[in-house]
């Protein structure tokens, strides 16, 4: 397989501080899910934050030749929930309806029936359609990652970042993410996520990235997902690798 997206040479650090990435390069083919995984600080926030150009640091990411700076369009991130204001009065279907502006041409606007249908495919697909007119201040943990999901998928990415997806949420959000993730991979997306549940890691990740601070190993999970790479990156003799930690 053609790897499309490559990350080379990533360094960060943060002002008067140590180093938080080091040297950090690999390269993933399109159609694929990928997980970062490493312990606590490790620097796999910092790592999408650097790889979109959203802090100071060294060495660069491209997707297909171009640097993903000057693709921000046909990029989808999906931010930690923790990051979004809860408090900005914004309903579920105008959330979605945002992530359709990357798509258009200044001034530039989808018909009014093209654009709910849109937003009423993308309600159905996150299992949202009932909530459509809800604030985002008023739904659960889980709830509020499908909108993001949503958001994502209405832009149509090619490239689609996710930092911490499953964090704090309940288990149907988790396989609806999830479900909608295979469809976009089935797609050609290219998929590539931050990740901490290691018991997961063999049934989600085509690849998997491990760092701390740099990198430990990157390629195919199966390969990649052993004792000894987790071992070195956690600290913890970590045994049944493949069957689920
Ligand atoms: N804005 C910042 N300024 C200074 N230091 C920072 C900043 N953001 C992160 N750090 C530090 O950089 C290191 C890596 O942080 P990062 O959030 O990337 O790790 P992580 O692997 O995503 O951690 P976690 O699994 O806990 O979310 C940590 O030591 C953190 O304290």
């Amino acid at each position: 397989m053609i790897n499309i997206l490559t990350v080379q040479g990533i360094n960060v650090t943060y002002q008067n501080q140590k180093r938080v990435l080091s040297d950090v390069s690999f390269s993933l083919p399109a159609g694929t899910i990928t997980g970062i995984i490493g312990p606590n600080g490790a620097g796999k926030s910092t790592l999408l934050n650097a790889m979109l150009s959203m802090i100071p640091h060294g060495g660069y990411a491209k997707f297909n030749g171009t640097s993903l700076a000057e693709i921000a369009k046909k990029i989808g991130y999906v931010q930690q929930t923790s990051q979004v204001d809860r408090h900005f009065p914004i309903t579920v279907a105008e959330t979605i309806s945002l992530g359709i502006v990357p798509r258009l041409k200044l001034f530039q606007r989808l018909g009014r029936n093209k654009h709910q249908e849109e937003i009423d495919w993308t309600l159905a697909q996150i299992e949202m359609t009932e909530f459509a007119n809800r604030q985002i201040g008023q739904l659960s943990g889980g709830q509020l990652q499908r909108v993001m999901i949503g958001r994502c998928m209405i832009q149509h990415p090619e490239l689609i970042l996710l930092d911490e997806p499953f964090a704090g949420i309940d288990a149907h959000s988790e396989a609806t993410i999830m479900r909608i993730l295979n469809d976009l991979k089935a797609d050609g997306k290219t998929i590539l996520m931050v990740h901490h549940d290691l018991a997961k890691v063999p049934t989600y990740f085509d690849n998997i990235i491990i760092i701390k601070e740099k990198l430990i190993a990157a390629g195919p999970t199966k390969e990649t997902f052993t004792a000894q790479n987790m071992n070195q990156a956690y600290g913890l003799p970590i045994v049944n690798m493949q069957g689920g930690v």
